[in-house]
């Protein structure tokens, strides 16, 4: 991979780790529904945050980038505009499923539409629970293109079928529009930022203590605050996989969001016999701390069903540990990886059996015999237009001496446009 120094001596240096996408997403769809000004520090500018902020400006809510800088002006529930044309969601399901429920709740009709990724995503997951509220969200066989019709919605008791956070917070977005409150029971804890983000914006979400049930009460009038985004932790995963397994380095990660919702590979690199350190921990708001990640001899690992929903993005990078980890680890009950940007199971087996890893698809995950010696079969890489798998790859080629190209490394734009550069700075 041309940007890169085979097989480097050790990593050393501190990244500032970019804004995560999951809150940079929320805050300015919540900006935009509150009365008042809401000033974003830290935000992440990547594609698919600005779909969001481009969709919002379609929508009729002025959104000012000063800087580093972004303001939402927000208009409040009753104060979005019809769009004049469709809204472009590009490669982003976090912007399609979450604007599904806002938009459903409106006194208009919009259609989105997306890439050709996004295009074969699957839908019907956020349009059928939506349905129980009255919503009517039209799609094309269960994928974009969609219209959304806008209705008076009534409230809902819903029992969720998938563990996914875009489900959950189209839900929530639609239950505030709602006439009373509704409960959405999930099957797994997943990312609770649009319960906690809605708190601070002045809503009343309401999570029981096995964060399984949510309760929502619908009508709040929600007031734009300041907020500074927290360091992606799924950005951040690509430096500690790289500082633990590249032999003499120690990097720091600084001001990374440590939401226990998102922390699943904390976990598992500790299990692993990884050495983590956190420092600075900050626990105003959603919770941050510095990580010190240093070389480690990592150990094979099972991850089961339940402990996926806190590392679902993390998957791919968590496989590489354990291809180079001693003995054999299996991840099972993934089969989400298989309806995201990519198949990631199908990719990362595919692009692994490149790289000479012991590595066998299962329909819901891999099994993979852990070494610390790899054979390449072939240097042709892929990144498969998927930011989370081209970073993976990008992490792998630094630990193997032939010269690896990788297609499609333009991806990393999705989610963490400067990763090249931040990875260089560290060699
Ligand atoms: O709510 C979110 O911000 C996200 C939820 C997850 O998707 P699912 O809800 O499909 O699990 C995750 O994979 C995605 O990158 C971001
Ligand atoms: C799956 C992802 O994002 P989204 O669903 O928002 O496209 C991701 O970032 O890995």
């Amino acid at each position: 991979m041309t940007t890169l120094v085979k097989t480097p001596k050790g990593l050393h240096g501190e990244v500032l780790v970019p804004g995560d996408k999951s809150i940079s997403h929320r805050v300015i769809m919540l900006g935009a529904l509150s009365e008042g000004e809401t000033k974003i520090n830290h935000f992440l500018f990547s594609d698919d945050c600005l779909s969001t902020v481009n969709a919002f400006r379609d929508l009729g809510v002025k959104i000012d980038i000063i800087d580093e800088h972004v303001i939402v002006h927000g208009v409040g529930f009753n104060g979005l505009e019809a769009p004049k044309h469709e809204l472009q969601m590009g490669n982003s399901g976090t912007t399609t499923r979450l604007i599904m429920g806002i938009l459903s709740g409106q006194n208009f009709s919009s259609e989105l539409i997306g890439d050709d990724s996004l295009s074969k995503r699957p839908m019907n997951r956020v349009s059928e629970p939506l349905a129980t509220m009255g919503a009517e969200v039209i799609t094309t066989d269960g994928h974009l293109p969609a219209i959304v019709n806008g209705k008076q919605l009534h409230s809902t008791n819903y029992q969720m079928k998938v563990a996914s956070a875009q489900v959950k917070s189209a839900l929530i977005f639609a239950a505030l529009q709602a006439n009373e409150p509704s409960i959405i029971r999930e099957k797994l804890p997943t990312r609770n930022h649009t319960e906690t983000m809605l708190n601070a914006f002045g809503g009343k979400i309401v999570t029981s203590e096995d964060q399984l049930t949510i309760t929502v009460n619908p009508q709040p009038r929600l007031k734009g605050i300041d907020l500074t985004v927290p360091g992606d932790i799924s950005s951040a995963a690509f430096f500690i996989a790289a500082g633990l397994l590249v032999p003499n380095s120690q990097i720091r990660l600084q001001r990374v969001g440590i939401n226990e919702t998102r922390t699943g590979i904390l976990d598992v690199v500790k299990r692993m016999g990884g050495n983590i350190q956190l420092e600075n921990i900050n626990r105003d708001g959603e919770p941050l701390a510095d990580l010190v990640v240093t070389s480690s001899q990592l150990t094979a690992t099972d991850i089961s069903a339940e402990k996926i929903p806190a590392m679902i993005d993390e998957l791919p990078i968590i496989a590489l540990l354990c291809a180079r980890a001693a003995g054999t680890s299996t991840i099972s009950g993934a089969e989400e990886l298989r309806v995201k940007e990519t198949d990631r199971i199908a990719a990362i087996t595919e692009e692994f059996k490149k790289l000479g890893i012991d590595i066998t698809e299962k329909s819901d995950g891999f099994v993979i015999n852990g070494s610390q010696d790899w054979h390449v079969e072939s240097s042709q890489l892929n990144s498969h237009g998927d930011h989370r798998i081209g970073m993976t790859l990008a992490v792998a080629d630094l630990l193997v001496d032939t010269h690896l190209e990788l297609a499609g490394k333009e991806s990393v734009s999705i989610s963490y446009p400067d990763f090249f550069d931040d990875l260089a700075r560290l060699i």
